[in-house]
């Protein structure tokens, strides 16, 4: 068993009486890719708002690496690199540019800044593009450079929301490739939000299915493969067609 860099202990957020999101328990180890499935309003984004320290619990608990995200959001902030499913830059500004600019925010000297900048921008396969304006980059380059814009900050966790709507099949499978490899070569902690199944199965090791604010099932993607299963299979076994739930 690694070591436990997400613990969620009986995770609950209310709106008036309305339960968004309902006693989750969960434990994440480090390194892991970890998925969060599950239809339209199942609670994915105020799960991840509370982890971020932007939304408080009505009870229950988060810990970031063992610090308390809803008493300790600047702390919690610097463990957590979170990319949004669309990521604004300065679109004026070339990629080495924009990420200059997010290391200097986070207090990275400038020397260091540029030199990260660089090494970020092959990383994520940008080399070829760095006098070219974001403004001009695809939507497959902006989340590309919105990955490296969120390692420059040297972040244990990434929360990646939706991170691959509105990029083409053959971007979709580069980005993933690109998620595994930092996983491994870094121990990057990866939490990886979406609608596609296809995609989870690909890229994590673990899946949390998520409906009504509930954590449904956790699915360990080498046991389902073992089993010669397919995640939708158990998909299918809880929601029928249209995200409704099987009694
Ligand atoms: N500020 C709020 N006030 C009232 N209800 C809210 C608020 N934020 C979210 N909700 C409700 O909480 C439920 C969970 O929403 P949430 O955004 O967490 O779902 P999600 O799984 O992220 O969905 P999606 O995949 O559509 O982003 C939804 O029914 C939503 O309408």
């Amino acid at each position: 068993m690694g070591e436990q860099v997400i613990v969620l202990t009986d995770l609950t957020k209310q709106y008036g009486n309305f339960t968004a999101v309902d006693h989750i328990r969960l434990n994440i180890r480090k390194g892991e890719i970890f998925g969060l499935l599950g239809p339209n309003g199942a609670g994915k984004s105020t799960t991840i708002l509370m982890m971020l320290g932007l939304t408080e619990p009505t009870s229950g608990t988060v810990e970031i690496c063992g610090i308390n995200s809803t008493t300790h959001p600047i702390e919690v902030k610097r463990k957590i690199g979170y990319l949004p499913e669309d990521v604004g830059f300065y679109d004026d500004m070339t990629g080495p540019e924009n990420l200059i600019y997010t290391a200097r925010l986070n207090g990275i000297a400038d020397k260091e800044a540029k030199t990260k900048a660089m090494e970020l921008m092959k990383r994520v396969g940008l080399e070829d593009q760095l006098a070219k304006k974001t403004g001009k980059y695809s939507r497959g380059m902006r989340q590309r450079l919105g990955l490296a814009d969120v390692l420059i900050k040297n972040p244990e966790i990434i929360i990646l929301d939706e991170p691959t709507s509105g990029i083409d099949p053959a971007g979709v499978q580069e980005f993933i490739e690109l998620i595994r490899w930092l996983s491994k070569e870094e121990g990057l902690t990866v939490l990886f939000s979406s609608h596609h199944l296809d995609q989870v199965q690909k890229v994590c090791d673990r899946v949390g299915l998520f409906s009504n604010g509930q954590l449904l099932a956790l699915i360990d993607m080498a046991e389902l493969k073992d089993k010669k299963q397919e995640l939708s299979d158990i998909y299918n076994h809880y929601f029928e067609e249209g995200g409704e739930r099987h009694e």
